[in-house]
């Protein structure tokens, strides 16, 4: 910014070439009748005016330099601050981000912002106005004061009204992505003209918003440019009475007018670039509100590879705005190698639970901790190569099949089809159109729930895992698919991955060694699976396997010891 304000002193320093050469032409040329002279002059200031070209075009650089510095220095922190907002569901529009950050960069690179660089060099003209006459410069100084008023009016009648209708834009688009990811259940169900509806009084409204800025901009703006045109016929009448009184020359006559109308020109672009700002300021805002707040509470050192020692000790769930405990005091221990089936009634906490396990979301009270380790204080990208995560509604990434189950990560095509193997998917991939190169994701080929749920598998098994959480990973499979799953999870127990696997259908959970029934945030039952089936299969009063008390204080006392 120093460096194009030191460029814009000598940009306008050289604007005032075509007016210091009017005044010359007339005052020096016409009297004197030297055509070498005229020549001379306009050598001079052809050469300065390429100068000032090849000025221009490196501040022009200058700009679109830092434009290109905001998108790289920006975008990767803007991204995980969008990431890491989604997650705590303090923000319901974090991808606007990314828009606001490319709209700032188109606003860095636009004209709008060299305004008040050459605002900055409004006094240099003045200057040279109260040089040629102090009549000019009196006169320009009121016509700058006058323009100035006009623009704080300016931004007094449509700041307020520009901001709303960006925000409500904002809300727009966050609304169309909606609407356009339940393309499906609008169009089955004819919702499409309900949705449009609600969606055209959004648009109404915001366009409401933004015609009242607009009105007001626009007419400002005209009046702003009628009254800069008055004003420099005011400046040449002034400067035609004194030529006329032969208190000045007609060349500095011709030169007023010619700085006059490049003194107020700034003025009038300041105006017309009033909304520019106002969407820019709010853009610079929300990603520095991001920015801020979107912070990671999470450690910074990786850690090393776990055994898969998990402990949840006195687990409390309070989601953010809710006033009521999703899970109220979990607590229990699985040795690695181990593999413990969650099952329970509709909303008991299940996948909240299991979110807590991956580390998506910090417990309220108590804590996970694997190895020792809490599970969400790891630092993401160790904590990601030794867990698997399989989420209730799978969905994959934009990429190939190959990507999806590497992670994203450039893995070997040996590592790729081991864990496709493991989730015994590979045949399955083999009969794709273009194999593991076969595209997937929202806007690519598509996939059958229950083979997204296997390849979702396979990325959850990939680099083998110490930690494997799958939540309702049958709730799409046929027998043959549920087969695999539970050869799968016995390979994962094989090679001493700690696995824990919610179900809602008691089939898979044939496979597991301790079975927890979760019921209404509370652990209901916990124990050897055999044990809890006979349990539950007991009347209440009969029960005899360890409940949340007993665990909790289990825990405590092998953690004293
Ligand atoms: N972020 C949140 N904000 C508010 N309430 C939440 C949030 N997350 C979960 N809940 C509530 O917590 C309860 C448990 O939800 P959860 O998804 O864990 O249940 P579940 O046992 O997995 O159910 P299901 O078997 O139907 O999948 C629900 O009542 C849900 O509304």
């Amino acid at each position: 910014m120093v460096f194009t304000a030191v460029l814009s002193c000598f940009v306008n320093l050289l604007m005032l070439i075509v007016p210091l050469y009017t005044m010359q032409v007339y005052d020096r040329v016409m009297t004197s009748r030297s055509t070498d002279t005229l020549i001379m002059l306009a050598i001079v200031a052809v050469g300065g005016l390429m100068l000032y070209a090849v000025l221009d075009f490196i501040r022009t650089r200058v700009f679109l330099i830092m434009g290109d510095v905001i998108g790289r220095r920006l975008n990767v922190p803007t991204l995980e601050a969008a990431v890491i907002d989604t997650l705590h569901g303090t923000s319901k529009n974090s991808t606007q981000a990314i828009r606001d950050l490319n709209d700032l960069r188109s606003f860095v690179t636009g004209s709008a912002i060299t305004v008040p660089l050459e605002l900055m060099w409004v006094p240099l003209f003045l200057i040279v106005l109260f040089l040629l006459h102090t009549v000019y410069g009196w006169l320009a100084l009121g016509a700058a004061a006058f323009l100035f008023l006009m623009s704080i009016l300016t931004d007094v009648l449509t700041r307020r009204p520009l901001a709303q209708a960006n925000e409500a834009a904002a809300r727009s688009f966050s609304d169309i992505a909606s609407t356009v990811r339940n393309a499906e259940v609008i169009e089955a169900m004819g919702m499409l003209p309900a949705v449009a509806k609600r969606w055209q009084r959004s648009q109404y409204h915001m366009i409401d918003l933004l015609n009242r800025g607009n009105s007001a901009a626009k007419a400002l703006s005209a009046a702003s440019r009628a009254l800069r045109l008055i004003l420099q016929i005011a400046m040449i009448s002034a400067a035609a009475v004194l030529v006329i009184d032969r208190e000045a020359s007609p060349g500095s006559a011709m030169a007023a007018g010619i700085l006059m109308g490049r003194m107020l020109q700034p003025f009038e672009q300041l105006i017309d670039g009033w909304r520019q700002w106002v969407f820019a300021l709010s853009a610079f805002r929300r990603v520095r509100d991001l920015l801020n707040t979107a912070q990671s509470r999470r450690q910074s050192m990786p850690l090393p590879r776990p055994d898969g020692r998990l402990t949840i000790d006195r687990l409390v769930y309070l989601p953010p705005g809710v006033d009521r405990p999703v899970l109220k005091g979990i607590s229990f221990s699985l040795e690695p190698g181990e593999t413990l089936g969650i099952i329970g009634p509709s909303a008991a906490g299940k996948s909240t639970l299991a979110r807590l396990l991956v580390g998506i979301w910090e417990p309220t009270a108590g804590g996970i901790y694997l190895d020792g380790h809490s599970t969400f204080l790891w630092e993401r990208e160790s904590f990601g190569v030794n867990v698997g995560y399989l989420p209730q509604n799978v969905s994959l990434l934009d990429g190939t099949i190959r990507e999806n189950i590497s992670r994203m990560k450039d893995a070997s095509p040996a590592d790729v089809v081991h864990a496709a193997k493991m989730a015994d998917v590979h045949e399955m991939i083999g009969r794709l159109p273009f194999g593991y190169d076969t595209h997937v994701g929202d806007t690519a080929y598509s996939l059958s729930g229950g083979q997204r749920q296997r390849i979702g598998l396979a990325r959850a098994l990939f680099g083998n895992p110490r930690l494997l959480v799958l939540d309702e990973p049958n709730s799409n499979l046929d027998n043959a698919g549920e087969q695999a799953l539970l050869t799968a999870i016995g390979k994962a127990k094989a090679a001493r991955t700690t696995v824990v696997l919610i179900a809602h259908r008691p089939s898979v959970v044939a496979a597991v060694d301790k079975l927890l029934v979760l019921k209404d945030g509370l652990i209901d039952q916990f124990g050897a699976r055999a044990d809890v089936l006979k349990a539950m299969s007991a009347p209440p009063g009969a029960r005899q396997v360890a409940t949340a008390p007993n665990v909790a204080r289990l825990v405590k006392t092998e953690q004293a010891s």
